[in-house]
C-alpha cells in the first residue's frame, strides 16, 4: 500500500493565488496542500507538503525522504529548466515521483518546454491547474503500489 506520499513545490509556488492569476488561478498553495492532505486520506495515505523557494532545502527535503516516502509529487517551478541538482537528488534517492505543472508549459515560452525531470518521471502533469495536483495524488495513491516495491527493492 502507498502510505506516504511528499508534495513539493519550488519557487513562487507559495505565491499561488496571487501571483498572474490568468496563468496559475485564484487558489492558494495551503488550499492545494490541505486538498492534497484530504484525497491522500482517502486513500489512507499521508501527505506530507514542503515548499521553498531554494534549491538546496528542495534537495534536503527529498534526500532526508529516503526510505520513508513512497511517492513524490513534484512542481519544481523554475528548477524544471534548470536544476540538476533536484534531478539527481530525486535520482539519488530512488523515489518514484510525478512531475506536474500548473500552467502548460509546452504553450509557453520556448525555454519552459525542456524539463530537467520528465524523462525520469513516473508521469507528468501540464495544463489542468490546480486540479492537476488532486490528480497527482489520487494516481500515486492508488497505481504506485508496484513502483514502491520496485523502489523498496532497490534500496
Ligand atoms: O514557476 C513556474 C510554475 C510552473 O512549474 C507551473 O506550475 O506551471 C511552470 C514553470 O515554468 C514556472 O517557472
Amino acid at each position: 500500500m502507498v502510505k506516504s506520499i511528499l508534495l513539493l513545490n519550488g519557487p513562487n509556488l507559495n505565491l499561488l493565488g496571487t501571483r498572474e492569476p490568468h496563468i496559475y488561478g485564484h487558489t492558494t498553495l495551503a488550499d492545494v496542500e490541505a486538498n492534497s492532505r484530504a484525497h491522500a486520506a482517502k486513500h489512507n495515505a499521508t501527505l506530507d507538503a514542503f515548499q521553498s523557494n531554494h534549491e538546496g532545502a528542495l534537495v534536503d527535503r527529498i534526500q532526508a525522504a529516503r526510505g520513508r516516502v513512497d511517492g513524490i509529487i513534484i512542481n519544481p517551478g523554475a528548477y524544471t529548466h534548470t536544476s540538476v541538482a533536484i534531478r539527481d537528488a530525486l535520482m539519488g534517492v530512488g523515489i518514484p515521483f510525478i512531475e506536474l505543472h500548473v500552467s502548460n508549459v509546452h504553450a509557453r515560452e520556448p525555454w519552459r518546454h525542456h524539463s530537467y525531470f520528465s524523462d525520469k518521471a513516473a508521469g507528468i502533469i501540464v495544463g489542468l491547474g490546480v486540479y492537476g495536483y488532486q490528480v497527482a495524488v489520487e494516481h500515486v495513491a492508488v497505481n504506485f503500489e508496484e513502483r514502491v516495491k520496485e523502489s523498496k527493492a532497490a534500496l
